[in-house]
């Protein structure tokens, strides 16, 4: 077989018929019935073996068993499109990465440091000019990448013999928005629905006329890198998975924080798709993602197995927003939440909810596809085409970043979408739409000098499950204090001197309030004639009451969040004392903690020349509860459990209840900065932290998202 493919691969390219439909007679054509994007997947998840190319599907089971390049070639590439693979031009390379040392050394030339990886950042620090394949399995790679780099990709050239064979094979044609409202030619469709075609990732002239992209099938990408961004003994380690267009002409979008995308695989003769985070790659045609692998994880032992230079079928990007949940439960406001449905571990009603199927989220279908995002609604271009006028606030139009998204995770309030005070609370790889908003807000940095603050509470289990702490640590070396970092272990090793235990209201509030004070406004809002704030500075007030007399209060005026005048002076007030009050309380907790140097243990330190700085929340584990033996009638007792004491404890309590009280009060109605908090994790991990910030009073509604 492969001999014949060299035959091809000795063809002229003029002999290349350019174009199946010139093979398909007019007749056949005309009578093809018109599917959607999301029609044809249907039927490749029901077990079709089809195809697309040029806009049309083929049918290609019969051709499986007599292909020339083989038939496993042929598995590879059901439920993709195939135009650019079948119509590969030799002419073309494609360069496929041995590692990325080099283009790193050049990125940083570049000062283009959000691409780093781990590892490039450990051989750059280590400056170990060469790359050295670190296990057998890295051999074999860099073996193949060099030797058979061709042979792993479903991609060779097709002779016209080929174009005209496939011709017989086709069976529909894809809907095409131009010609869909003629579609009622279309004898097996009734009343198709519109999905619509975007080919912003198609920059090549060729590809004009082959209304072949749409986010929703998948295409096949090469994995070109694999590495390991947890300690080796994580009970559940993270891999970094690097792809790489195949085609030299194909282009990857720039991928948005709330972006995310599917990757489909024959699993244990299952096919299972699963969605992930992308992240940007070390180059513009590639991205990474982290995935955790699960001891009996379906597509995350799945790619764990894959060498490099394989091919994995990915699409997307879509919009996370279309994940938005309608919640039943009263407490969560669906504007809050949006629903990851396929993470594991999730057992909350939240969940269920989210999915509306099987505990595992909906995916295990009974048709042997297993399928996580079957009952996702549209493309993230769908959904942006009936969402634009979302795109447009404060009058900035900002397609020109969203390109249709709907923006959920970015603040439409700027124009470079940046968040003034964006707080991330995240439990193992909920890390990774965290790292999306970090890299969004460096790379505004860089370009547009863009100001803002982010702040990052990462928990995890185990030191060993830390996820990239070298990388992060670099980003907030090279944020300059724009990215603080405070880690919280639940099992920390003994001498960890980092947060540890569970994250509960108190650290929550430490954490928020100490990086963030909620500036009391300048003048405060009036009330106008007709019950609403008529201006929120001095001009305002000024020009609006031009009469001597004070205006005549409305009979009945509807609640303004500052909906008395006195009250808010009273508040802003109580908040002044608070602060003065809790900084000096700040201060001296700081005092306490300059001796807290390190937070790991010294042979991890020893390993990693760069720690993230110790966090400035300490919690003295010890403080926390009283000894389990206190009884309150025990005799002699000591001085901190007598009555005495006990009064000035439930006195400081107060005082600490009513200083939260009057923060997020204060907070609730602050408009000088845009505040933002992002969570996500399991299920359980968002439970916690929600009720949590409920019981702070936290305005979650309009300050909080949370990822699931
Ligand atoms: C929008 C989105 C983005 C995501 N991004 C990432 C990412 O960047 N990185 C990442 O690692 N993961 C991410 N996930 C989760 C990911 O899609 C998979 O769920 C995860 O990788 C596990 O898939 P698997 O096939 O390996 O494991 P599975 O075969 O699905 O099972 C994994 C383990 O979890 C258990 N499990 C699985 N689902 C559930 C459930 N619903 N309830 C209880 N237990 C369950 C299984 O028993 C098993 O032990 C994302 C999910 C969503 C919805």
């Amino acid at each position: 077989m492969e001999v014949i493919n060299h035959i091809f691969g000795l063809i002229r390219r003029d002999d290349l018929t350019r174009r199946i439909r010139d093979c398909i007679p007019d007749n056949v054509f005309e009578n093809l019935p018109a599917i959607t994007w999301n029609e044809f997947n249907q039927r490749v998840m029901t077990g079709a073996n089809l195809v697309i190319a040029e806009g049309l599907v083929f049918d290609i089971h019969k051709w499986i068993p007599i292909h020339p390049g083989g038939q496993k070639i042929l598995k590879r590439v059901i439920g993709t499109d195939i135009t650019n693979d079948f119509f590969f031009d030799p002419a073309v390379v494609t360069v496929i990465n041995k590692n990325f040392s080099n283009e790193y050394n050049e990125k940083i030339n570049q000062n283009s440091l959000s691409v780093l990886t781990d590892n490039m950042y450990r051989e750059k620090t280590q400056k170990e000019g060469i790359f050295k394949p670190y296990s057998v399995a890295n051999a074999v790679d860099l073996i193949n990448a060099t030797a058979f780099k061709d042979k792993r990709v479903a991609m060779h050239r097709h002779s016209k013999f080929a174009t005209s064979k496939i011709a017989t094979m086709v069976v529909a044609r894809i809907i095409d928005p131009i010609d869909e409202n003629n579609s009622s030619h279309s004898p097996s469709i009734s009343s198709p629905k519109r999905d619509i075609d975007i080919k912003i990732l198609n920059s090549d002239d060729d590809m004009k006329d082959h209304p072949t992209y749409s986010p929703t099938i998948f295409r096949r990408y090469i994995l070109t890198n694999i590495e390991s961004v947890s300690r080796s003994d994580s009970e559940k380690p993270v891999k970094k998975f690097t792809f790489q267009v195949i085609h030299p002409k194909d282009r990857l979008p720039k991928f948005l924080p709330g972006d995310y995308i599917e990757i489909m695989s024959d699993a244990n003769n299952h096919v299972v798709i699963r969605p992930y985070t992308p992240l940007q790659g070390p180059t513009e045609n590639s991205f990474c993602i982290l995935v955790k692998i699960y001891k009996d994880g379906a597509m995350s032992q799945h790619l764990n197995k894959q060498l490099r230079n394989f091919e994995i079928k990915v699409r997307g990007p879509f919009d996370i927003a279309e994940r938005m949940a309608q919640v039943s439960s009263p407490t969560l406001k669906p504007a809050s939440i949006i629903s990851r449905p396929s993470s594991p571990s999730l057992t909350s009603p939240t969940h269920a909810f989210a999915t509306g199927n099987d505990k595992f989220g909906g995916y295990h279908n009974s048709d042997k596809r297993s399928y996580s995002g079957m009952s996702r609604g549209q493309s993230m271009y769908n959904y942006s085409i009936s969402n634009i006028g979302s795109n447009i606030t404060s009058g900035y139009n900002l397609n020109h970043i969203l390109e249709g998204r709907s923006g959920i995770l970015l603040n439409k309030e700027r124009e470079d979408l940046c968040w003034d005070h964006l707080f991330m609370i995240c439990g193992g790889t909920g890390i990774t739409p965290m790292l999306q908003l970090i890299q969004y807000h460096m790379d505004k940095a860089a370009t547009v000098g863009s100001k803002f603050n982010l702040y990052l509470l990462n928990a995890n289990d185990t030191i060993a499950d830390l996820i990239q702490p070298q990388y992060l640590d670099y980003l907030c070396t090279v944020l300059k204090g724009k990215l603080r970092i405070t880690y919280i272990l639940s099992r920390p090793p003994p001498i960890w001197r980092g947060l540890s235990g569970q994250i509960d209201d108190t650290l929550l509030f430490d954490w928020i309030h100490q990086n963030y004070s909620v500036p009391p406004p300048a003048i405060p809002p009036r009330l106008s004639n007709y019950g609403t704030a008529s201006g929120s500075n001095t001009s305002s007030m000024i020009s609006t009451n031009t009469n001597t007399q004070p205006p005549p209060r409305p009979k009945h005026y509807s609640k303004n969040p500052i909906h008395d005048f006195e009250e808010y002076e009273e508040i802003v007030e109580q908040y002044n004392t608070d602060s003065r009050t809790s900084q000096q309380r700040r201060q001296q907790r700081r005092r306490q903690n300059d001796d807290d140097n390190d937070l790991y243990d010294p042979q991890y330190r020893a390993s990693n020349s760069r720690m993230p700085p110790p966090s400035p929340i300490q919690i003295p584990v010890e403080s926390q509860t009283p000894p389990s033996h206190y009884s309150p009638n025990s005799q002699n007792l000591p001085y901190y459990f007598s009555p005495l004491h006990s009064n000035l404890q439930h006195t400081n309590e107060i005082m600490l209840l009513n200083e939260r009280h009057n923060y997020m009060k204060a907070l609730a109605m602050d408009n000088s900065n845009q505040v933002k908090v992002v969570v996500c994790g399991s299920g359980r991990f968002n439970d916690n932290i929600r009720r949590s910030l409920e019981k702070l009073g936290f305005p979650i509604e309009e300050k909080a998202l949370f990822i699931v």
